[in-house]
C-alpha cells in the first residue's frame, strides 16, 4: 500500500519531481524554549549526526523562538499545532507550543523511513483536545510492558493522554483507594509517568472511591492525600471516576463539593497540573434522569475547568451531532468523550479487530476529549486505537477503511495480509446486554448469503459462491498458521490473540468439511467421514482454552451462522434420502435467557459440560419492581448446585425472590443462603430438584441497584 502520514495532516504538499537524500550530518539550530522537552532527544534519535560546520540545517523551536522567527506566520495558530517544511538545504519545525513542535518531530520521523526526503510542507494541528486512551476496563490489567509499548505508541499516534483507570486495581478503586501504592507498585507507576513525558503524553491517574467514600473531611484528606502521593511520583494529571456505583457515593452535590475542594485546594494549587477530569454516574443519556437533576446539579456546580466524561447514549455507542446536543447543554461545558470500544469485558470471548466507524465526521468542535477503553489486550487494541488517533488529529478527512489497513500493516507490517483476513472475520461482539454490533466478513458475505440461500430454498450449489468461500477457507487456515508461526515480528500481539488464531483456523478447516458436505447428501458412505469430521470440529471449538472459561469465539458473526446452517441443512437432507437419524444440531445451549430487565435481556447463556452459567455484566444494574429474569433449559435437568452473586450483602438478597418450575405454571421457592461469611455471593437449595425453569424477581416493591456478578448453576452427573 501507498506510505500516508499517521495521523493524516489538516495541510500536506509535496513537491513531486524532486526529494533529497536524507542527509548524514545537519547543523541543528535550536530555540531555546525546547531545553527540557522531549522534541529534541527524539529529533537527535532520528538523526544522530550533529555538525557544527555541516551545510544542511535543521532549524526547530516553538513560535516565541527566534530561531524560527521567519517562519511564525507559517504556524497554526492551534494548540499543539506545528508548521514542518524540508527544503534542499534544510529542514524547519516550528510549533505552536513544545507539543506541536515534538508531533513536527514524528511527522519528519515517518517521512524519514522513505528512502529519500520528499520536499514536503506540512502545517498540522488537531482537531480534539485531548486524544488517547483510557485504561478503564474490568479483568487483567495491562502488564507493565503493555503500558510502556502503549506510551511509544500514543507518542507516535500523537495521542496526547492516557488515564490510568483498571477497574481491578485495588489502589484505584475500593478497597485500598485510600492507601498509597507499595512500593514496586509505585516503582513502575514512576517508570510509567516518566515513559509518558518521552512521548509528550499526559499522565492522569484516575481514583475510583465512589462504591465506599464517605462524605466527610477524613475521606477527602485520604484522597488529596493519595493525589500527593502520586504527584510526587511525578503524575501531572488527576481524575475521578464515580462510575458504576450505587448508594451514598452517587449524590451529585457531594460529587460536586468533593470535586470542587480538589480543584481548588489540590489542582489549581500545583500550577503544573492539567485539568481535573470526573467521570459522572451518570455517564450515558439511558441511564440520565434529567428530571433529576444529577447531570444539570453538575453542570451547574463544577468549576467550568473540571471535564466531564460521557459515553453517549448507552453504556456502549458510537458518538454523533445528537449525542453532543443532548449532553453539553446538561454539564454546561464539552463532553469529555470515553468511549467504549474496543473494549470487550463483556463479551470476554470476543476479539474486536474490525474497524472504528460509526461516529460522526462532524463533531470536532462539540468533546473537549475523546478517550478510547480498549481491550484488556493491549497489543490487539491497537488496530482500534491507530484509528481514533487518527479520526480525533483529523476527523473530517478520516476513512474507516483505509485506517483500518494501515492500522493493520503498522502492527505487522510483514504479515499485514494475514493479519487483515484474520482481523476481518473478528470483529463482531455477538449478542451482547448491550445490544452493540459490529459489521463482520464484510466482502464474503454476498457470497456466504448467496450460497446459503439457494442451497436451503433449492438444495442447490451456487459454485460462484461456492468457490469464493472455499477460498476464503483456505485464506483463513493459511493465515491462522502463519500468524502462529510469525515468531518476533509482533509476539506480544501474537501471544494476546494465540487462542483466537488457533479457533480461526478450525473455523477454516470447518468451512472447508462443511463445504464437502453440502456435495454429498445423496451418498450414502461418502457422507459420512464429513459429518463426522465437522462434528469433531465442533467439539473442538467448544472445548478449548482452560485460561479462558468464558470460551473463544472467532467468526461468530457470519461464518460460523453459516457454516452450521450448511451443516444442518446437508445433513437433514442426508437424513431424509436415507431415513438415517444423523444429528443434525450444530450449536446447541440447553439454556434460554428471557428478562424484562433491560441490561440483563440480551446476556449470553454458556454451557461447559455439566457446568451453565449466565455472562456476568459489570455495570450496576437498575432492576425494575417486578423485574424478573428466567433461565429456561430445553428439557428438565437435574441440578447439583446453583450460586448467584449480586453483589449485594445478605439484605440486598432480601428484596428477591428465587423460585423453581418443572413446568412453568407451577413455582415453588428455593432459599438462598450466603455462601462465605462478608462475600456477596449466595447458593440455593436446589440439591436435587429436577427442574425446567429458574426465576429470580424483584419483589421489594422498588428499583433495586445490583450488580449481576454471576448466575452458575451445575447439573448432577
Ligand atoms: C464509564 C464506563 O464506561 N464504565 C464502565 C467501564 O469501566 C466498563 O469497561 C464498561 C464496558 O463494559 C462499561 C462501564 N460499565
Amino acid at each position: 500500500q501507498e506510505f500516508r502520514l499517521q495521523p493524516t495532516p489538516q495541510n500536506y504538499t509535496v513537491q513531486q519531481d524532486d526529494s533529497i537524500s536524507i542527509p548524514r550530518q545537519y547543523r541543528l539550530m535550536a530555540g531555546n524554549s525546547l531545553n527540557n522537552g522531549t522534541a529534541l532527544p527524539l529529533l537527535r534519535s532520528l538523526m544522530p549526526e550533529e555538525a557544527p560546520d555541516a551545510a544542511f540545517r535543521i532549524y526547530i523551536g516553538t513560535k516565541g523562538d527566534k530561531v524560527v522567527s521567519s517562519y511564525r506566520k507559517r504556524i497554526p495558530q492551534k494548540s499543539e499545532g506545528y508548521f514542518l517544511k524540508i527544503e534542499k538545504d534544510r529542514i524547519i519545525i516550528a510549533g505552536a507550543d513544545e507539543r506541536g513542535t515534538y508531533y513536527g518531530v514524528q511527522t519528519l520521523a515517518q517521512l524519514l523511513t522513505l528512502d529519500k526526503l520528499p520536499l514536503a510542507e506540512v502545517a498540522d494541528y488537531p482537531d480534539v483536545p485531548y486524544r488517547g486512551v483510557v485504561e478503564g476496563f474490568y479483568g487483567t490489567p495491562w502488564s507493565q510492558e503493555d503500558r510502556i509499548r502503549q506510551l511509544d505508541f500514543y507518542g507516535r499516534n500523537k495521542m496526547n493522554v492516557y488515564l490510568y483507570g483498571p477497574k481491578d486495581d485495588p489502589y484505584h478503586s475500593t478497597p485500598h483507594w485510600r492507601k498509597p501504592y507499595p512500593a514496586q507498585e509505585a516503582e513502575r507507576l514512576k517508570q510509567l509517568v516518566d515513559r509518558a513525558r518521552d512521548n509528550n503524553v499526559i499522565f492522569y491517574w484516575a481514583i475510583h472511591p465512589g462504591q465506599d467514600i464517605r462524605w466527610n473531611e477524613e475521606d477527602r484528606e485520604l484522597l488529596l492525600q493519595k493525589f500527593e502521593s502520586m504527584y510526587q511520583l511525578g503524575v501531572r494529571g488527576f481524575a475521578v471516576f464515580f462510575d458504576d456505583i450505587s448508594g451514598e457515593g452517587t449524590k451529585a452535590d457531594k460529587q460536586a463539593e468533593l470535586l470542587n475542594y480538589i480543584d481548588n485546594h489540590f489542582v489549581q494549587v500545583k500550577k503544573d497540573v492539567a485539568p481535573l477530569v470526573m467521570c459522572p454516574t451518570e455517564y450515558n443519556k439511558s441511564w440520565t434522569k434529567v428530571e433529576g437533576g444529577y447531570l444539570t446539579t453538575l453542570g451547574e456546580k463544577l468549576n467550568k475547568d473540571i471535564q466531564i466524561m460521557w459515553t453517549g447514549n448507552r453504556v456502549i455507542a458510537t458518538i454523533d451531532r445528537p449525542t453532543l446536543d443532548f449532553i453539553n447543554p446538561l454539564i454546561k461545558r464539552k463532553a469529555y468523550i470515553w468511549w467504549n470500544f474496543p473494549v470487550s469485558d463483556y463479551v470476554r470471548d470476543h476479539l474486536l479487530m474490525g474497524p472504528v466507524y460509526g461516529n460522526g465526521l462532524d463533531i470536532e468542535d462539540g468533546m473537549s476529549a475523546f478517550v478510547s477503553n480498549p481491550m484488556e489486550h493491549a497489543e490487539a487494541s491497537k488496530i482500534s486505537l491507530y484509528s481514533v488517533a487518527d479520526y480525533t488529529w483529523n476527523m473530517e478527512k478520516f476513512d474507516s477503511d483505509t485506517s483500518w489497513r494501515h492500522a493493520i500493516k503498522d502492527l505487522m507490517p510483514l504479515h499485514a495480509e494475514y493479519l487483515e483476513t484474520f482481523a476481518a472475520h473478528n470483529s463482531d461482539l455477538g449478542k451482547n446486554g448491550h445490544g452493540f454490533r459490529r459489521e463482520e466478513s464484510i466482502r464474503l458475505q454476498p457470497a456466504l448469503s448467496a450460497l446459503l440461500k439457494s442451497y436451503l430454498e433449492k438444495g442447490e450449489i451456487d459454485e460462484t459462491a461456492y468457490n469464493q468461500v472455499d477460498e476464503e477457507c483456505r485464506k483463513i487456515i493459511l493465515s491462522a498458521d502463519m500468524l502462529l508461526a510469525s515468531g518476533n515480528e509482533n509476539r506480544p500481539l501474537i501471544d494476546e490473540i494465540r487462542p483466537w488464531l488457533t479457533q480461526f483456523k478450525l473455523v477454516g478447516e470447518y468451512g472447508k468439511t462443511v463445504l464437502e458436505m453440502m456435495r454429498l447428501p445423496q451418498q450414502e458412505e461418502a457422507f459420512l467421514p464429513g459429518h463426522a469430521h465437522a462434528q469433531a470440529l465442533q467439539t473442538l471449538m467448544t472445548d478449548n482454552d482452560a485460561r479462558y472459561p468464558q470460551g473463544v469465539k472467532s467468526g461468530s458473526g457470519q461464518l460460523m451462522p453459516t457454516f452450521d446452517a450448511l451443516f444442518e441443512a446437508s445433513t437433514k437432507q442426508y437424513n431424509q434420502r436415507f431415513h438415517t437419524a444423523l444429528n443434525a444440531r450444530a450449536v446447541y445451549s440447553p439454556y434460554t435467557l428471557e428478562s424484562n430487565v433491560q441490561q440483563l435481556a440480551l446476556l449470553p447463556t454458556q454451557q461447559k459440560g455439566k457446568e451453565g452459567s449466565i455472562a456476568p455484566s459489570n455495570e450496576v444494574i437498575l432492576w425494575q419492581a417486578g423485574g424478573s429474569l428466567t433461565l429456561s433449559m430445553d428439557r428438565p435437568r437435574v441440578l447439583a448446585t446453583l450460586r448467584i452473586d449480586l453483589g449485594t450483602k445478605e439484605e440486598g438478597y432480601t428484596h428477591f425472590r428465587l423460585e423453581t418450575s418443572l413446568d412453568g405454571k407451577t413455582w415453588r421457592n428455593a432459599n438462598l443462603q450466603s455462601v462465605w461469611k462478608g462475600y456477596t455471593m449466595q447458593k440455593a437449595d436446589v440439591k436435587g430438584q429436577k427442574v425446567l425453569k429458574i426465576r429470580l424477581t424483584n419483589t421489594s416493591g422498588s428499583e433495586q441497584k445490583v450488580y449481576f456478578k454471576a448466575f452458575r448453576l451445575t447439573e448432577q452427573e
